[in-house]
Formats: structure tokens, sequence, C-alpha cells
């Protein structure tokens, strides 16, 4: 077995482990409610900042952003940055903590430790258990998003929102950070609602022995859709396949698709659909010759899936999972 085939299989494993040992320190670093955070990262740690923010802004626990590393600008006052990263070494990850105003805490949440993301951040979230060996990351942000999911749920389970605004009161009246209100979301249900660890292991152990959506031999375009925090995995399945597999690969936030997207769908694409995503679209792109794919699978536990179709493309191509084309653990760029 390669060692990327090893690590997708030992996901479920690795959540639990996350969810029971980090849940209560993580919360400190990700669920204090009011505070404006940005999250960052590079490639797969990106979408998973995406999908960080959108849970965390839908938790109610204050307004979130996410950016692409590379694209850091330090126009916005944030309470606090988090940067995601695997390898602690990203290029672009490291220039954009080093631009961060001070006043903000700066979290890490990485695999490693003594890497140079160490000198330039406060606090750190450090999963060592869910490292890889393998370039293209499978365990560490799903793991990433299960501690998360899971430190959210708690927050949402200790009724604190009243203390958080008793707390964001006295940061107005001192003019701190002026934190908007962090009901801002009240009038959609938090996305994560139905969360809890058990479930979601559950629904990864079925993931790792469920039939594949298609043959890989029929398929050689894949399109990943979303909504809400499963566009960022939906981002994240696409760049999966690309990695892996070197297979054309697109990701839209749902709707999106009939915005064009539909254009280049045919007998050979598989467009799955991670989440909530409206069914009717699925006529949409049945309609234009293409496979379509959904299930009721927690969306965390269907990319294990997606990894799992990503590897059976990329053997079906002759192509060693390990070895990805091009591709390094991190890019340093010198
Ligand atoms: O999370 P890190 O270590 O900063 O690395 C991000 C890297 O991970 C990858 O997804 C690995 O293939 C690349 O997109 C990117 O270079």
């Amino acid at each position: 077995m390669n060692a990327t085939s090893a690590e997708i299989a030992s996901q479920p494993d690795v959540w639990a482990r996350a969810a029971e040992e980090l849940t209560a320190s993580a919360a400190r670093e990700l669920a204090a409610p009011g505070e404006r955070m940005l999250i960052l990262g590079c490639g797969t740690s990106w979408f998973v900042a995406q999908s960080l923010a959108e849970l965390r802004e839908s938790a109610q626990l204050g307004e979130t952003d996410a950016v692409c590393a590379s694209e850091f600008r330090p126009r916005r006052r944030y309470d606090r940055v988090v940067a995601v990263t695997r390898s602690g070494t990203s290029t672009e990850v490291l220039e954009a903590l080093r631009q961060v105003p001070s006043g903000a805490h700066r979290v890490a949440i990485t695999a490693v430790e003594n890497e140079p993301v160490d000198d330039l951040t406060d606090t750190r979230i450090l999963l060592d258990f869910a490292d890889e060996r393998s370039v293209v990351q499978t365990r560490f942000p799903t793991t990433v998003l299960a501690l998360a999911r899971a430190t959210f749920q708690h927050a949402s389970e200790t009724p604190d929102l009243a203390q958080a605004q008793a707390a964001l009161s006295t940061a107005d009246s001192l003019n701190l950070a002026q934190p908007r209100d962090v009901r801002l979301n009240a009038a959609s249900p938090p996305q994560n609602a139905r969360f809890s660890p058990e479930s979601l292991v559950a629904d990864g152990l079925e993931a790792l022995t469920l039939t594949l959506p298609a043959d890989p031999a029929d398929i050689d375009h894949l399109v990943f859709l979303g909504t809400g925090w499963t566009v960022g995995l939906a981002h994240e399945a696409a760049l999966k396949v690309r990695e892996a597999a070197q297979a054309h690969s697109e990701s839209y936030p749902a709707m999106d698709f009939r915005h064009g997207p539909v254009a280049v769908a045919g007998p050979r694409s598989l467009v799955w659909s991670l989440g909530d995503v409206p069914p009717e679209l699925d006529d949409v792109a049945r309609g234009a010759g293409a496979t379509t794919y959904r299930n009721d699978l927690d969306p965390l536990a269907q990319l294990l899936l997606v990894q799992r179709f990503a590897l059976a493309l990329a053997a079906h191509r002759g192509l060693d999972p390990d070895n990805p084309r091009l591709l390094t653990r991190s890019v340093v760029l010198t």
C-alpha cells in the first residue's frame, strides 16, 4: 500500500484522537466569541481556511475572513490571525505573518514543531499525529476541520453568548477591536448544528468501504460543488484530483455551476455535490451528459471518498500518488 492510501485510511482514528485530546485547547484558540479573525494558508491549507471561516462565522463566534496567504494585505483589523500550515515552512504563509500588524494574536495550526512558523506566532495547535509522509495532503487538513468543528460545537453547547455580548460591550466601550454583532448570522442556522465527532468517525469508516461513484476508466473531468462551508471542501476535493491524478478538475459554489461551468460538462464528467447542494443541479449536469453523485454522509467524510477516487483515478492513469508530478511537501521560495 502506498503512503497516501494508508494515511487516507487512518483518518477516522486520527479525527477521533484530535477531538478527544484537543477540543478544549483548540477552543481557546479558535472559538473565543466576538473576536475578528483572519485565517490564511496556501493550497490545501487555504481551502481549509475558507471552510473554517464559514463554520466559525455561522457558529456566531464572530466575523471571520479567509485569505490565500500570498494575497494577504494588512488593511483590516483582526484580533487574531490563524495560519494553517502542515509544514510550517510555506514561504507565503511566513511572509503574511511577518506583515500582521502588532496587537493581533497569531496562531499556527501545524503538524510539525520547531519550524519557522513558530517564530512568527504566539501560540500553536500542534497536530503532529496527523502529519503525513505524503506530499499530497489528506489527513492533516481533514483533521484540522474535524477538530475545529468539534471545537465550535463545544462552544455552542457552552452557553456563552450572553457572556460574549458582555465582552463585546466592554470592547466597544474601550474602543478596542470593534467587533460587530456576534449574532451577525442569526438569520441562518449554524452549518455545524448536528455535528458530533462520533457520527463523523462512523461516516468516515463508511466512506472507507463505499463503492466509488464511477469507474475511473469512464471519467476524465470532475466538478465538485458545495455551499457554505463545503465550498472550501469542494475546492480541496478538486485540488486533490489535480494533484494525485493530474485530471481536469474544477470546483464552484453550487449555484454558480449554471453560470458557465456547465458548458464543459459532458459524458466523461462526474459532477459531485458535497453537502447541502440543490438537487436540481444534478438535472442540469445530467442534461449535459454528465454522471452525478451525492450521498448523505457528513461532507468531511465524503472528502475521504473523493481522496479514494483521486487515488483510483491515479492508478488507472499509471501514476504514483506518493510521487506527484511537480509537487513538493511545501513550497519554499528562495
Ligand atoms: O500546509 P502547508 O505546509 O503550508 O503547505 C501547503 C501546501 O500543501 C499543498 O496542498 C501540498 O500539495 C500545496 O498546495 C501547498 O504547497
